[in-house]
């Protein structure tokens, strides 16, 4: 589902380049999920950008369900996006003037994929069925970060990319939403890549993988020490 071979990115600092991800690979196939750590700063949310199509990588190759991200034009990247990927962020990014029911059925409208029958279980089971036609100032963060899950999945994505989505929850909320998310994300299918600080939350997923000094290391590597062709695992 996500391919990336030898990714490399640089931002331009006041005295020239500076290198971010220094030759990133990884697989992830449909149904698996995959946590991303490492420090502040060691590029995990500029990885998670080029994945979703956002950013341009300098070098490299990142495949989504079979296409080169490389390949398309901007046009193609936002039908990508529109399609088959979906993000969940720290700060939910719910829309102030949609009640719930319309945030949570927003993605799948604009991919043209309403199932009105997917939405009603997921608005269900993630407990907000309470809430349809409240708006997200009237929930809590919580509350609000089950939107932004529903409203990711709605649409059925290919790949959801999460970038600390329990960061904003304390501890016993981050780990119902986290295991609820996960449950719809095996059920769907989905390939989803997971951004977090949370070692406990790294540990409910698939894999889990570093990133330090711009490239991967396994984290269950002894010594860190293992090139990224060896990590691959899961089929893409
Ligand atoms: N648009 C940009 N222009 C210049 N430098 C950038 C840009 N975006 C990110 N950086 C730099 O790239 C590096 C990696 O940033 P990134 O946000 O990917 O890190 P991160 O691992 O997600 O950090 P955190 O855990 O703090 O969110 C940082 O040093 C950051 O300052």
């Amino acid at each position: 589902m996500l391919i990336i071979e030898d990714l490399y990115k640089s931002y331009q600092g006041p005295s020239g380049d500076v290198p971010v991800l220094n030759g990133v690979s990884l697989q992830l196939g449909s149904g698996h999920s995959l946590a991303l750590t490492g420090d502040s700063g060691s590029g995990k949310s500029t990885l998670l950008h080029l994945a979703a199509a956002l950013d341009q990588a300098d070098s490299g190759r990142i495949m989504v369900d079979g296409t080169s991200l490389e390949e398309l034009d901007d046009t193609g990247r936002a039908a990508l996006r529109r399609q088959q990927v979906s993000l969940v962020f720290q700060q939910f990014n719910l829309v102030p003037a949609l009640t719930v029911a319309q945030n949570i059925s927003l993605h799948a409208r604009l991919a043209g994929r309403v199932d009105p029958v997917w939405i009603k279980a997921l608005t269900e089971r993630l407990g907000l069925a309470e809430f349809q036609e409240r708006y997200p100032e009237q929930l809590s963060g919580g509350q609000q970060q089950r939107v932004a899950i529903a409203r990711a999945l709605a649409m059925r994505p290919k790949l959801l990319l999460a970038d600390e989505p329990t960061g904003n929850l304390d501890e016993g909320s981050s780990a119902s939403v986290m295991e609820l998310m996960l449950d719809l994300v095996r059920e769907t299918g989905a390939a989803l890549l997971l951004v977090t600080h949370s070692q406990a939350i790294a540990e409910l997923l698939d894999q889990q993988r570093h990133l330090s000094k711009g490239r991967l290391r396994d984290d269950h590597s002894c010594d860190g020490t293992l090139s990224d062709g060896n990590l691959r695992e899961g089929k893409a």
